[in-house]
């Protein structure tokens, strides 16, 4: 079974070389100012025009409004948003008919009851990320806390949409990760960093090289 990955928070030529030239599937930048990973729009441009043809881009927001995606969205291309704060069903529908790029949205997961959700996301949202829910300290970022959920809550579950899993994922767990919930494509962060927010290219390597061994 081939896994695809994606690497998210990229803000770096060299670490988004290192993902690229390893065999991420997906590059992800983030645009939440309170992230230690958030690139400018105008960064963020550079970067994908490093990204070759075959890697998808994925620009992570957190609820943003409207002029604040045109912003970003005007400068930079993306094939896929990736909506992680607290945006609803309806929400999701409006951003997909304003701006024509295909949505995934993050669910948060801490329990049984946060799968139920995601059935009625699936309904609007064209791919579904399965991420830890956030520890609740104020200080908590929405995502990208590097911490993983109990992934046998996904084990055996089937959805009507292509999904992801993440939170916490590292070369170390990842094949424990992917043989308990099945999962055809992994979205890592914190994992592959040296410090919050710094991706360092010899982790995103192990990292990949990992699951392509799986
Ligand atoms: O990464 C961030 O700083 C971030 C900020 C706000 C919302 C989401 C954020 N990250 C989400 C991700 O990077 C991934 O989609 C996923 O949560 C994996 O994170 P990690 O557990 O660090 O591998």
């Amino acid at each position: 079974m081939t896994v695809s990955v994606k690497i998210c928070g990229l803000s770096e030529p060299q670490s988004l070389h290192a993902a690229v030239s390893g065999g991420a599937r997906y590059v992800g930048f983030v645009f939440y100012p309170a992230s230690p990973r958030y690139v400018s729009p105008a960064m963020a441009a550079e970067l994908a025009r490093l990204v070759p043809t075959g890697v998808r881009t994925v620009g992570l927001f957190v609820d943003p409004d409207d002029d604040f995606l045109e912003h970003v969205v005007s400068q930079v291309p993306f094939d896929l948003i990736q909506l992680h704060g607290k945006e609803t069903p309806r929400r999701i529908a409006e951003v997909k008919a304003a701006f024509s790029i295909p949505v995934m949205k993050a669910i948060k997961v801490g329990g049984p009851e946060d799968l139920a959700h995601a059935l009625e996301v699936a309904e609007v949202a064209d791919r579904l990320l399965f991420d830890a829910k956030p520890p609740a300290k104020v200080t908590a970022l929405p995502g990208g806390n590097g911490i993983a959920f109990d992934w046998t809550l996904l084990a055996g579950r089937r959805w009507p949409r292509p999904w992801m899993l993440s939170g916490g994922l590292k070369a170390d767990n990842v094949a424990e990760a992917v043989a308990t919930t099945g999962a055809e494509a992994l979205d890592v962060s914190s994992g592959v960093e040296d410090r919050p927010g710094h991706k360092d290219p010899a982790l995103v390597r192990a990292f990949l090289d990992t699951v392509a061994g799986l």
